[in-house]
């Protein structure tokens, strides 16, 4: 067999292809950036023709720096963003507009509709989610409503809906020429529309959203072969064996196959996974349910989700939207350049907050300014925004969940800032720990693919590949770390209530 499983991680602000060994170490990597499209407030787009596009490059630049080629893959895995959303043509293969992003809040009219009947909660027990813009049930809708002639094209089938996992897949298998246009059950349960115990489309909540059936793909498990690369991809005749949405990716990627196992995702956003095993769990305090995975016919795991949607974003603001520092990796040292927040919190509510607050009406507040406050206090308050977010979900999955979780397993891009880190554990008052491979995003999806094709013989042998490589232990006292809490939970507050008819 082949040496080598390859991963394809369709992420929020890049595409990357990571080639893995048997050991799940990294061979090689390609990865290339993609447009963010802004085109209003509140409006998040990608060109789904430029994705496609630099998924194939990546594949060549990583199997390129390996001196690899589709002969050495034993199998290809799929992760991707979630919820973000595809439309279209079957006929031509040309998406009937741009692909809607999971953070774009210009379908809240629609959440507010559909809501107007029952309320936010009235599908949740079905699918674990509440009606809110960040999932791809109204992002659907908004097409179908707002591209001329989309829908009479959708009603006469000629329109294909996927996730950017359905997109590739679609794309890699042939497109037009036969693509295989499937998802996997941890993408399906991020629609609104798949019933979290059959694991099928729920044809009354579709009609309520007056999205077709036909739009929709097949749903099948997470580790199973799908297809095969077709003649024009670098990997022709590879088979494509598994796909998971990428927070439930990074979540098997670190081992977290059983119930109680959890891992914080830092990236774009941060999502915290906690897998309650083949038991749905509905929360009481704000968090989600969802598909954890589910290999081949064996039982579908579940999970509680905490997505926040402002993490690594907001450095990504400092950078780009107020030009404090030129690259990411530079706040940590902007925040070292003071000692502590000089009383300023930074409640980053671009779109709404989303877990476990899910107030779409708040916007993004700096609070306890004064004329102390430098921009050193602004990195600082930035990453404790991340950690304060964490904290409040952390507080809901212990809730939730009856325990205390013991330790947190991180990843992420994120994950590469000391300070950050520190100032979690701190916070949290539990250790914080980050794997050796912190790209466990792409490992799950690897996982996946070469579970399904015997690559690897079970869950067993993978677990056997975590390894530890760092730890940061709590080092504030009590009084201290509720203080801090209290003021960001105070800080919280006043963000709330902010949209309205005068700001909307
Ligand atoms: N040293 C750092 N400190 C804080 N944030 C960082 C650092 N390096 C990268 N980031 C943030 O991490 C995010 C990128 O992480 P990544 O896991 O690649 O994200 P994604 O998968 O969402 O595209 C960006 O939002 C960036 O601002
Ligand atoms: O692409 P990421 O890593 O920002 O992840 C996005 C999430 O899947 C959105 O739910």
């Amino acid at each position: 067999m082949a040496d080598y499983v390859l991963a394809i991680d369709q992420g929020t602000t890049s595409s990357r292809a990571i080639i893995f060994d048997k050991a799940g170490s990294i061979i090689s990597t390609g990865q290339l950036e993609h447009e963010q499209i802004f085109p209003k407030a509140g409006w998040v787009e990608h060109d789904p023709a430029e994705i496609w596009r630099n998924t194939g490059e990546v594949i060549g630049q990583a199997l390129g720096r390996a001196n690899l080629t589709r002969h050495d893959i034993a199998a290809v895995g799929i992760t991707n963003q979630r919820e973000t959303a595809v439309v279209w043509d079957r006929r031509t293969g040309e998406p009937v507009y741009n692909a809607i992003v999971w953070q774009d809040t210009r379908t809240q009219p629609i959440v507010d509709r559909l809501a107007a009947d029952g309320g936010v909660e009235r599908f949740k027990q079905d699918v674990g989610l509440p009606l809110a813009t960040y999932f791809s049930g109204t992002k659907i809708v908004w097409i179908l409503e707002n591209v001329p002639g989309a829908r009479e094209k959708a009603e006469a089938g000629d329109l294909l809906f996927g996730t950017t996992d359905t997109w590739v897949l679609w794309n890699l298998t042939g497109g037009v020429d036969g693509g295989v246009h499937a998802t996997d059950v941890t993408n399906a349960s991020r629609t609104m529309f798949m019933d979290l115990e059959t694991l099928g489309w729920r044809d009354d909540i579709l009609a309520a959203f007056g999205v077709p059936r036909s739009m929709m793909p097949e749903i099948r498990s997470s580790s199973e072969v799908y297809g095969a690369a077709n003649e024009h991809s670098l990997l022709r005749g590879t088979p494509i064996a598994g796909i998971l949405g990428d927070q439930q990716a990074a979540t098997f990627g670190q081992a977290a196959f059983d119930a109680g196992e959890a891992k914080n995702t830092y990236g774009t956003g941060n999502f915290l996974i906690f897998n309650t095993g083949e038991e749905i769990v509905h929360s009481r305090n704000g968090l989600l349910t969802t598909v954890g995975y589910k290999l081949g016919d064996q039982p579908v795991h579940y999970a509680l989700e905490g997505s926040i949607a402002v993490t690594g974003s907001l450095i990504q603001w400092l950078r780009d939207n107020l030009g404090l520092i030129s690259s990411a990796s530079e706040v940590e040292a902007l925040a070292n350049s003071v000692e502590d927040n000089g009383g300023a919190y930074f409640v980053p509510a671009f779109s709404g907050l989303f877990a476990p607050y899910w107030r779409p009406d708040a916007r993004g507040a700096l609070v306890g300014l004064t004329r102390y406050v430098n921009k050193g206090h602004l990195a600082r308050a930035a990453h404790e925004a991340i950690a304060f977010q964490t904290r409040d979900v952390v507080e809901a999955v212990n809730a939730d969940a009856g325990i205390d979780l013991t330790e947190l397993r991180v990843d992420g891009g994120a994950t590469a800032n000391d300070t950050l880190l520190q100032f979690q554990a701190d916070i949290l008052g539990v250790p914080v720990v980050r794997p050796v491979v912190a790209e466990t995003t792409a490992l799950g999806a690897a996982y996946a693919a070469g579970l399904a094709v015997g690559f690897w013989s079970g869950l067993g042998e993978l677990a056997q590949n975590w390894q530890e490589d760092r730890r940061w232990t709590p080092a504030m006292d009590e009084a201290e770390r509720e203080r801090l809490d209290r003021n960001w939970k105070k800080a919280v507050t006043k963000t709330l209530d902010w949209v309205d008819e005068d700001v909307a």
